[in-house]
């Protein structure tokens, strides 16, 4: 029998009611080598053809690795002393430097070789950081910031960003010296998740706290609400604590039955206090939370992989583009007029271009931005077409990236090629089987991954009509019976046009084919989210 202090300080390690399922969340290994792959296929294959090519000229500056690199963005907001930074602590399993009770700052927990704390200024001029943009709240902010590294499996999948405790009362009187909600809505636009964080012991909305929620609007999407401390009252006080939550809630946000609540206990070592009536349930809840934590990376990288395609494919048109021009130049005389002529009828070479190489009408650039665009350059100088540049990106579309989707981890097990490569020629129509009755459920649903693909689309009122989600539902490489019978499924309203919700539906219903599974004659009516029955 090991002595008493070994004892405790092993109960101190593990003495949370799941590190079990926190485990869930350490899938760094496959991310790293799928992530690395990404960095090599782009920087050998892709960049080339868009530096030759001047891309950044008219779509946007070469990607660099921290871009690819960048980890999935958890915020936690919340009121003061509600756990946040505890919950970090339990994630990691220790603490991050320079983190102390009564966080009164903006802390930005990243994965580093070693611990150390990053003063806001130097980190705001880091190139290395993705913080350059909080330079624009002055150093009023930057001192109330600061980026913390230290080395931990979970933070190679993700960064935290804790926030400082929003007060109440009088206390909240006090000027911060800085915009705050314009900062939490800085980090929200970047954020993949946000957590906002109540006390069940001590709940409370306090007027900054309610300005700072309203400042997450247009990002509902990622916002999950954790009820935590739930093992401080007993299950009676807990329902009525959850209840109030959501009135209080009702009032600050129009649809908090909507958002995801969890209910959670995230201790370091169990409160003498605690309650054990609901235990199981506050697991259970635990349990789905560190799952959304989990499917974080795996989603990031899934979407990081799709940009790239997308840009490959995008580049490849362009450098299409510039050749042609460059080729359609004379070679002594009347290049002035010639180039005037070739931006006059820009549409008709687009058109040339497009079926000489059999390239889909969708990868082509906005005609009026791109004539503005050529009107800055000499097109005597754009380089000419070369095979072996565009070969390369080819070999970058056809075998890179669909082998690095193969790559991605699917919970537990690796994904097997054929199960969900969207690039191959058909679908899987053997073996098929039956996907889990859950599966049938808006909850079920990502939509977070879709809204980036969702909103390139240019909703108008909320909607896009059906010949922009053609193509994209195209690329899944489903074969067009199969994804006319998504369509009818999805758009259940009828009405030609997707919202979010529908494509979102539509996208999981496309993965269900991807992964081999059936789907079904008639769409499930739990896959329609309650609001719109
Ligand atoms: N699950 C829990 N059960 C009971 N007590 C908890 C729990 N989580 C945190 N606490 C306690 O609540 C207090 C505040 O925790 P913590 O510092 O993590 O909150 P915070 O939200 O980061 O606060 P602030 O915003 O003021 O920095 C601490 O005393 C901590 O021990």
């Amino acid at each position: 029998m090991g002595s008493e202090s070994e004892a405790n300080q092993s109960q101190a390690k593990i003495a949370t009611p799941n590190s079990n399922s926190r485990d869930e969340i350490y899938y760094s290994e496959e991310y790293h080598s799928v992530i690395e792959g990404l960095k090599r296929s782009y920087n050998d294959k892709i960049k080339p053809l868009e530096t030759t090519y001047n891309f950044e000229g008219f779509h946007s500056p070469p990607l660099t690795d921290s871009d690819i690199e960048a980890k999935p963005i958890v915020l936690l907001m919340g009121q003061y002393s509600t756990g946040k930074t505890t919950l970090i602590k339990h994630l990691l399993e220790k603490e991050y430097p320079g983190s102390h009770v009564g966080t009164d700052r903006f802390v930005a927990v990243m994965n580093g070789i070693e611990e150390r704390v990053i003063p806001g200024n130097a980190a705001a001029v880091n190139r290395q950081l993705p913080f350059q943009g909080l330079n624009k709240f002055g150093q009023a902010f930057l001192s109330r910031f600061q980026v913390s590294q230290l080395p931990s499996p979970v933070l190679e999948n993700m960064t935290f960003i804790d926030t400082p405790g929003i007060l109440a009362g009088d206390k909240q009187r006090i000027d911060r010296g800085y915009n705050f909600t314009e900062v939490v809505e800085w980090f929200a636009e970047r954020a993949d998740l946000i957590l906002l964080i109540f006390d069940s012991h001590k709940l409370d909305i306090s007027n900054e706290f309610k300005l700072a929620i309203h400042s997450l609007r247009g990002h509902e999407e990622k916002v999950r609400i954790l009820l935590n401390k739930a093992d401080m009252v007993d299950g009676q006080q807990l329902m009525r604590v959850y209840g109030a939550m959501m009135w209080s809630l009702g009032k600050v946000v129009q649809t908090p039955e909507v958002m995801r609540v969890y209910l959670g206990s995230f201790w370091i070592e169990k409160p003498r206090n605690a309650f054990d009536d609901c235990r199981l349930l506050i697991e259970a809840e635990q349990k789905d939370l560190l799952n959304s934590l989990r499917d974080l990376p795996r989603n990031a990288t899934i979407r990081k992989i799709n940009e790239i395609v997308k840009r490959a494919r995008l580049a490849k048109v362009h450098a299409y583009i510039i050749g042609h021009l460059k080729k359609e130049m004379p070679a002594m005389f009347g290049k002035t007029s010639k180039q005037e002529e070739l931006i006059e009828k820009l549409d008709k070479e687009f058109l040339k271009i497009q079926q000489r190489h059999h390239l889909a009408p969708g990868d082509f650039p906005n005609l009026e931005r791109f004539k503005q665009g050529l009107n800055l350059y000499k097109f005597e100088k754009f380089s000419n077409l070369k095979p072996q540049i565009i070969e390369k990106v080819d070999d970058a579309l056809s075998v890179d990236l669909p082998k690095l989707m193969t790559e991605i981890p699917q919970g537990n097990k690796l994904i097997a090629p054929t199960e969900r490569n969207p690039f191959s020629e058909s679908p899987r129509t053997s073996e098929k089987y039956d996907l889990p009755p859950d599966y049938w459920d808006f909850s079920a649903v990502n939509k977070q991954s879709i809204i980036p693909q969702f909103n390139a689309m240019k909703p108008v009122n909320g909607k896009v009509p059906g010949t922009k989600i053609k193509p994209v539902l195209m690329e899944t490489g489903l074969d067009t019976v199969i994804l006319a019978k998504i369509w009818n499924l999805s758009d259940w309203d009828k009405d030609g046009y997707m919202d979010s919700d529908q494509f979102a539906v539509a996208m999981h219903l496309c993965k269900a084919v991807m992964a081999g599974g059936e789907i079904p004659e008639e769409l499930p009516k739990a896959m329609i989210p309650e609001r719109k029955i």
